[in-house]
């Protein structure tokens, strides 16, 4: 059954400016979904329409054929969706044992089980649980971000550049993170600028341009695509 439903989506900052001029995708259930596009084709801004920071004008939003267009950003998280933002998705001064108790406030009941299993399974953040979270390296940093959303047992996550600013290695292990995330069974929707990497993990891409889609397929078959390699992944 798919998962998450965006279906023909209009939404902007203020109401004179549509930056989504009818966005539609879909992403399943354990399926790594890239959206990908030029700077200002309004990927950020996708992600922020999903999870209720800007209004949806027009369109709907469905998780598992619920509404959740309408919802506050705090309910579309309840219902099962997790934002890791770019920027400032950790606490800095906190530690990380903290960072992941505050990742749990909307599901109060199941925090410490749930930090008990993140820990299990990213041993490096059970290892640096006391330190303070802008003692981690850019990787690790991102791991954490991705670790507080996980907190909520998320069906969906929306993930915007996590490999921004990471070194290659650190990029591709990140990658591997996200993967084993979506073997979980968790719906990935990754917004990349790193598009060739973002092809190579993701099921399906979907390119955006100017508010509007623009093309989808398969990784595979985008990455082969001259006028999308030529276009989009500045290759020949
Ligand atoms: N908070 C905001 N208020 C007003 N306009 C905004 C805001 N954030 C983004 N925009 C505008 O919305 C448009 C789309 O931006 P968005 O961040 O969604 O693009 P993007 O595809 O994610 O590209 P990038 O990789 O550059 O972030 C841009 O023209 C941008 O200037």
């Amino acid at each position: 059954m798919t998962t998450l439903v965006i279906d023909n989506v209009v939404a902007g900052y203020t109401r004179a400016d549509m930056i989504l001029k009818g966005v539609s995708m879909t992403a399943d259930a354990g399926e790594i979904v890239a959206v990908l596009g030029p700077n200002g084709a309004g990927k950020s801004t996708m992600l922020k329409a999903v999870t209720g920071q800007i209004a949806v004008r027009e369109g709907h939003v469905t998780l598992a054929g619920r509404e959740l267009t309408g919802m506050k950003p705090r309910e579309v998280v309840a219902n099962g969706v997790a934002y890791v933002p770019q920027e400032s998705n950790v606490f800095a001064t906190m530690s990380v044992r903290e960072n992941l108790e505050i990742g749990g406030t909307v599901d109060r009941a199941n925090v410490r089980p749930r930090i008990d299993g993140l820990f299990a399974r990213f041993p490096v953040l059970a290892e640096k649980r006391h330190d303070a979270a802008r003692t981690l390296s850019g990787g690790q940093r991102q791991l954490l971000a991705m670790a507080i959303g996980m907190m909520v047992e998320p069906q969906v996550m929306l993930l915007d550049e996590p490999s921004a600013g990471l070194s290659p290695k650190a990029a591709h292990e990140m990658f591997a993170v996200i993967r084993e995330i979506a073997a979980s069974g968790v719906a990935i929707v990754l917004v990349e600028q790193n598009a060739f990497d973002a092809l190579q993990i993701a099921d399906r891409a979907y390119i955006l341009a100017a508010g509007l889609n623009h093309a989808e397929g398969t990784g595979a078959a985008l990455s082969a695509d001259p006028d999308i390699r030529r276009t989009f992944l500045g290759m020949h």
